[in-house]
């Protein structure tokens, strides 16, 4: 098991924005994480990497107890890394500089964080931008520097936030190989995504919260006949049109 959830709970005030959730996630694998909005799909990313601390439960990666580990940057040396629902690029940087800096988390040598720089541009296939501004990208293509800038860390596991939210659907057709592809050369991934369709195509397990609760776990055709999940979710606002 590579990563441990156990009934971890998140209270901010009077509000429990995650309660006694529990999951694993396996080695190779994508999970999928759904739920409607506000449901804790973030919060719970934010307890795993470290940016909010846990009001109870707990947190094993690869088998060790990180559940009080403060700091990202830590836990990002460890191999769990992320992307931000809002991409927030140093616009004034340039695209390879700013893979540069996840590199740093990593490496402290410049010649070998341009090195692997470079080689996750090319990854990505950003690599003939990689000496224009990152300010001047499409929203397209900042999504795929934002990956670009995780992969540089060389994460074990990679927490998608809403990766695809605001790309035209031809974009998203090329995000999804460029998924399969990271999960292909040994990265698990843990994604949060609102566009079903993407969701339900690539992931192998789904958790689906509602209200802090987890609600329903299993593979996307269980999740598609769930009951509930339809109650909550999949219903709501015809999410599978
Ligand atoms: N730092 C915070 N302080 C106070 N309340 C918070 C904080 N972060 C999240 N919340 C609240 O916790 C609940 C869960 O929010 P969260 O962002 O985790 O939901 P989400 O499922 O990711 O939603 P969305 O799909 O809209 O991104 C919400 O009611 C939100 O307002």
């Amino acid at each position: 098991m590579l990563l441990q959830v156990d009934r971890l709970t998140k209270h901010f005030g009077g509000l429990a924005a995650v309660n006694r959730v529990s999951f694993n996630i396996h080695e190779g694998e994508i999970l999928g994480l759904i739920g409607p909005n506000g449901a804790g799909k973030t919060t719970i990313f934010n307890l795993i990497s470290g940016v909010h601390p846990p009001t109870s439960g707990t947190i094993k990666f690869q088998g060790n107890d990180i559940t009080r580990v403060k700091l990202p940057s830590k836990l990002c040396k460890q191999g769990i890394g992320r992307t931000f629902q809002v991409v927030k690029p140093f616009g004034n940087m340039t695209v390879l500089e700013n893979v540069m800096v996840g590199a740093f988390n990593r490496l402290n040598h410049l010649g070998q964080a341009r090195e692997q720089a470079l080689e996750t541009l090319e990854f990505v296939g950003l690599d003939h931008r990689r000496d224009i501004l990152a300010k001047s990208l499409t929203i397209g293509d900042r999504k795929r520097l934002e990956l670009a800038r995780a992969l540089a860390a060389k994460p074990k596991v990679l927490l998608l936030d809403e990766v695809m939210a605001g790309l035209n659907p031809t974009e998203v057709a090329g995000v999804l190989p460029l998924i399969r592809k990271i999960r292909d050369n040994g990265i698990t991934i843990f994604m949060i995504e609102h566009i079903m369709a993407a969701i339900m195509n690539l992931s192998h397990r789904i958790v689906v919260l509602h209200h802090g609760e987890k609600i329903a776990e299993g593979t996307p055709e269980e999740i598609t006949k769930d009951k509930k999940v339809i109650e909550a979710y999949l219903g709501e606002e015809s999410y599978l049109a």
